[in-house]
């Protein structure tokens, strides 16, 4: 890896890191119940909650991990997990994000753990994203795929079915089925994810999200439409936050 390309990865590790720390340090209070995100940046929120509980700054937490990679790392630190069953309304959950519109619209999902996500967001209290700037778009769908978690069986049908969405004709879109290491990805639900590819950015996204979600066989999507209360974009010029109007 060359010099200039490992000081930007360096660079984007600290702007993460910032986002995570700085996210707990103001939204998270002892007795609080806290939805843990998944991704390279909320690990660092995970680690910042960790290190406080550890050092008796935070107490009587609950935390609901929102992936099995997260709940791994939360024990690693000896958090006390719960769930929504045990738990059901969150104060906060803190989270990352793929790509974040002007209204903190989002796309999430890329890290394939969008279902327990959206759970875990849908019943908090307050929904904190966490991103480096790169994430903010004019509009969703231009950097990357639109995550859409689908069930195993049939998944062809409901593939096609995705490229049928009535919101999406008259746009390029392409679906995906994502594979890991020449695999199928599973999903800690035991589904697979159909990743969309659009050309330009995703129109109507009201009545996109809602008929992705009419469709049979398909579990969740990653659009997360009106659900931020304040986003902390990670900067070289520090955080700025961006808060629901
Ligand atoms: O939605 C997610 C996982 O399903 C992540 O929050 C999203 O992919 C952002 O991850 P990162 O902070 O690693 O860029």
């Amino acid at each position: 890896m060359s010099r200039a390309v490992q000081t930007q990865v360096a660079c984007t590790e600290d702007m993460k890191k910032a986002a995570g720390y700085r996210a707990v340090d103001d939204h998270i209070h002892s007795g609080m119940v806290v939805g843990l995100g998944t991704g390279s940046t909320a690990y660092y929120a995970v680690e910042r909650l960790g290190q406080k509980i550890k050092n008796g700054e935070l107490v009587d937490i609950v935390a609901i991990p929102t992936s099995t990679k997260t709940e791994n790392q939360a024990r690693s630190w000896n958090i006390p997990l719960g769930t929504l069953d045990t738990h059901p309304s969150p104060d906060v959950a803190i989270d990352g994000a793929d790509e974040v519109d002007s209204h903190l619209n989002l796309i999430k999902g890329r890290g394939g753990a969008l279902l327990r996500e959206k759970m875990v967001a849908i019943e908090a209290e307050k929904f904190v994203i966490i991103v480096v700037e790169s994430k903010l778009v004019q509009g969703l769908g231009v950097t990357g795929a639109l995550p859409v978690e689908i069930t195993p069986f049939c998944w062809k049908r409901t593939m096609r079915c995705l490229l049928d969405v009535e919101a999406f004709q008259g746009c390029q879109v392409s679906a995906t089925l994502r594979q890991e290491q020449d695999r199928i990805y599973v999903t800690d639900n035991h589904n697979y994810i159909v990743d969309l590819f659009f050309k330009e950015p995703i129109p109507e996204l009201v009545s996109a999200a809602r008929q992705l979600i009419d469709i049979v066989g398909v579990v969740e999507h990653g659009l997360f439409l009106h659900m931020a209360d304040v986003c902390l974009v990670s900067g070289k010029e520090g955080i700025r936050l961006i808060e629901k109007k």
